[in-house]
């Protein structure tokens, strides 16, 4: 097995206040692929690639053109094994942590061992918490679990923590994508206060004022796909 680079890992735990923007290869067309890349925030730091229904086949090709037109580190958030694409850079390598469903708690991350094992593609290991973001999410749908309850802030916390007594390296507080409303600030704070690892924050997230808020409830990271998908649709 190659070694992996940290590199990521290292950014995401030093650096702060980071931004990436969500591609969903479902939705994406690759005769738009120049026009998006120009229209990306100056403060892009990363590409997320993934979805819950996407296809290998779909992946790999978003993938590939989004490497010709951008050098920005292109990071997988997989929701199936079959998305794991040897063209990114990185894959959050995710177990659903909020659910008690064990095809998304290990299956899913043995089925893509054949896949990884031979690529350079560096491993995040992180937790994934699927928040209520106020609606039915496409992951609670295609996971069948469901989300966490805002209110529920010491479950989030303990769920965090065990994460971080097992091993993951970042946390990863979902409230879907096109959430009504993002993850509270009081659910980011206090997880933050708790935990050691880096805190991702995604779902719903539509303001410049709301992404502030996040990073100084203690965000690492903020992902926004929706808002920024809007424009091309
Ligand atoms: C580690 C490997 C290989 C796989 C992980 C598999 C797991 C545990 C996935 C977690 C559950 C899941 C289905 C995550 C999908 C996350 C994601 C990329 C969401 C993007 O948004 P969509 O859910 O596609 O939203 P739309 O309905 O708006 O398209
Ligand atoms: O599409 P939005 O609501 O920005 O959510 C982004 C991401 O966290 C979803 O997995
Ligand atoms: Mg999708």
């Amino acid at each position: 097995m190659k070694t992996h680079t940290q590199q990521l890992l290292k950014q995401l735990q030093l650096v702060g206040e980071q931004l990436a923007i969500l591609i969903d290869p479902d939705k994406f067309k690759l005769h738009q692929t120049e026009a998006m890349v120009k229209a990306l925030p100056s403060k892009t730091d990363y590409l997320f690639v993934g979805g819950s229904t996407a296809t290998g086949q779909q992946t790999e090709a978003c993938i590939k053109s989004l490497k010709q037109q951008t050098d920005l580190p292109i990071i997988l958030f997989p929701g199936h094994y079959q998305q794991v694409c040897q063209a990114a850079d990185a894959i959050l390598f995710l177990s659903l942590l909020s659910g008690n469903n064990p095809d998304y708690l290990v299956h899913h991350q043995v089925a893509s061992v054949p896949h990884l094992r031979a690529s350079k593609l560096e491993i995040l290991p992180t937790a994934y918490l699927l928040i209520d973001g106020g609606r039915p999410s496409s992951v609670e749908r295609v996971s069948q679990t469901s989300a966490i309850a805002q209110t529920e802030v010491e479950l989030i916390v303990n769920t965090a923590l065990a994460a971080e007594f097992m091993g993951k390296q970042l946390i990863y507080l979902e409230a879907g994508s096109g959430a009504l409303y993002p993850v509270s600030t009081e659910v980011i704070s206090a997880v933050h206060k708790a935990c050691r690892l880096p805190i991702i924050v995604g779902g719903g997230l539509k303001t410049q004022h709301q992404i502030e808020q996040a990073y100084q409830a203690g965000a690492s990271l903020v992902v926004v796909g929706t808002a920024f998908e809007q424009q091309f649709i």
